[in-house]
């Protein structure tokens, strides 16, 4: 095969690498600030979340929470006893991700003036960036001010003998299967793993977790992992801890897992959900003096530590995995990179200015859609503690609180906050129950608006909300 089609560099203000959620959200803040924006993209425009993560997950779960929120109210739970229609789910999913097409995305870019180029972009040295197209065409592109690296992350398989050639699921085929399994065994007791087993149990699938740690959800308060497994058990599914993997096996349309604890298990699928790596092994890095396949090591403006134009923003820096917190960042960026190539002399680079992403480190949101659901933000106690706050900690059973036994009968919940004992404000929340994920935004302007306890005591939760629960919990405070 011969060389790529080779043509002359085209100059923008911004080039941007990823047209997942954040680098089309960085492309719209540098194109609303008057700079002229590139946006490559080697997939599809919406990137990882539109069609194999946060879209397709969560329609996949919402008719699963809904069930179980019906199922628990009298007079209604005996007309939603049956299962759940998994042809119709799945389809519903297929909609949520345009049926794994962008042409809207692609429709929003042109309508805001941001160039696609479709194909595998690299850096070829500062400020440049070569892409190659599918056909095999190759452009030049060079950045007048900035290069944006937001080229995510993918699943991680660890290294276990026989892995590699067990079809075995990741995220991308959790999120986009058109069948339900027979039986499904998650390995990883993550987010991605507790979610995909919820889901996939309810819509009919025998699973079973394995877990080798001591239990669900390890970088949450304990009582998250822990609901989150009784109602995983509740609901047929087995949650297995303290055990590893050490063998996968596939014989036609059975895999066999061997376990440490010289157990084996069968299933028709393995999902490995063990955590993330950055895309970042194909892109150039070492032209600019960077380690092909690491996170980039960014500042709070999200600029690369150590250069003067190149970015790396949402997931690729390793700050905080989530959709919200990378578009929230593409914007700090966004911010930055138009004041900075507008000459303005000094930047809001102190925590909570313009051009800070302070609420990575302080109060960085996120709701797991299991059921129960999961709604924390900021620092869990342990994490408090482990930072040299002097904390207190004030817990509440949300079955006391009318506004949850009016939602669900037999309401299962917990509730935390983490209390900074020298500045009277909140570090952390976490609530834990059916209906919780709408409390979690009150709970991230305590955080991060850092509101006296005292002035919270003003803030009157409507009877008989479940959001009562900040009443129990500021009672708990003062005593
Ligand atoms: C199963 C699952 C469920 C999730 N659910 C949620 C959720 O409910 N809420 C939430 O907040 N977060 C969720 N997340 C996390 C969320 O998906 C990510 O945080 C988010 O997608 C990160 O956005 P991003 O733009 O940084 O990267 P991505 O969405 O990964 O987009 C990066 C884009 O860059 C492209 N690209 C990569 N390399 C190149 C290259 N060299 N040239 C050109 N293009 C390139 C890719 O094709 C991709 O389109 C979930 C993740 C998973 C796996
Ligand atoms: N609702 C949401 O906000 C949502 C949903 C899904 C994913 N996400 C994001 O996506 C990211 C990735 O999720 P994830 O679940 O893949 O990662 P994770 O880091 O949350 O969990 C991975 C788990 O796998 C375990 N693990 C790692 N290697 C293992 C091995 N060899 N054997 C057994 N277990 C192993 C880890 O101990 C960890 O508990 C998360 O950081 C999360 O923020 C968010």
């Amino acid at each position: 095969m011969g060389q790529p089609h080779a043509s002359a560099a085209i100059e923008y203000d911004v080039v941007v690498l990823g047209a997942g959620p954040v680098g089309e959200n960085v492309a719209d803040r540098t194109r609303a600030a008057g700079l002229s924006t590139a946006i490559v993209e080697s997939e599809l425009v919406g990137g990882e979340c539109s069609y194999w993560a946060c879209m397709p997950s969560k329609a996949l779960l919402r008719p699963v929470i809904a069930r179980a929120d019906a199922r628990r109210v009298p007079g209604l739970s005996q007309a939603v006893q049956g299962p759940l229609d998994a042809d119709a789910v799945l389809a519903h999913r297929d909609t949520y991700t345009s049926h794994w097409k962008d042409d809207g995305q692609i429709d929003w870019l042109e309508s805001i003036g941001v160039r696609l180029y479709r194909g595998q972009g690299r850096l070829d040295g500062p400020r440049r960036v070569t892409v190659t197209t599918p056909e095999g065409e190759r452009h030049t592109l060079t950045a007048k001010h900035a290069v944006v690296v937001s080229t995510g992350s993918r699943a991680v398989l660890p290294e276990v003998p026989g892995l590699s050639g067990a079809h075995a699921w990741t995220s991308r085929e959790a999120t986009s299967a058109k069948a339900v399994p027979g039986r499904l065994a998650v390995v990883g007791g993550g987010v991605v793993g507790t979610e995909m087993a919820t889901a996939w149990q309810a819509l009919g699938a025998q699973v079973t977790v394995l877990v080798r740690g001591t239990g669900l959800l390890p970088r949450m308060e304990p009582f998250a992992g822990e609901l989150v497994a009784d109602a995983l058990r509740e609901a047929g599914a087995e949650v297995r801890t303290g055990v590893s993997v050490t063998r996968v096996a596939r014989t036609g349309d059975t895999v066999t897992l061997t376990l440490d604890d010289d157990t084996q298990l069968q299933a028709d699928e393995v999902l490995f959900a063990t955590g993330r790596a950055p895309r970042t092994d194909d892109l150039g890095l070492a032209s600019v003096g960077l380690t092909p396949g690491g996170w980039l090591d960014v500042d709070d403006s999200c600029r690369v530590l150590g250069s003067d134009w190149l970015y790396g923003v949402g997931d690729v820096n390793h700050r905080a995995l989530l959709t919200h917190q990378g578009k929230y960042q593409a914007r700090i960026a966004g911010a930055a990179i138009a004041a900075r190539a507008s000459g303005t002399p000094i930047l809001e680079t102190d925590p909570w200015g313009a051009h800070a992403a302070t609420a990575d480190h302080a109060a960085v949101p996120q709701v797991v859609f299991t059921d129960p659901e999961v709604a924390a933000v900021g620092l869990t106690a342990a994490a408090a503690e482990q930072a040299g706050h002097r904390i207190r900690t004030v817990d509440v059973d949300l079955a006391s609180v009318a506004g949850a036994g009016l939602y669900a009968d037999g309401y299962r919940g917990h509730a935390r906050i983490v209390v900074d004992l020298d500045k009277q404000t909140l570090l952390g929340a976490t609530f834990v129950g059916p209906g919780t994920s709408e409390l979690l935004q009150a709970a991230t302007i305590a955080v991060t608006a850092e509101v006296p306890i005292e002035r919270l005591w003003h803030a009157v939760p409507a009877y008989p909300t479940i959001s009562e629960v900040w009443l129990r919990l500021l009672e708990g405070c003062r005593g």
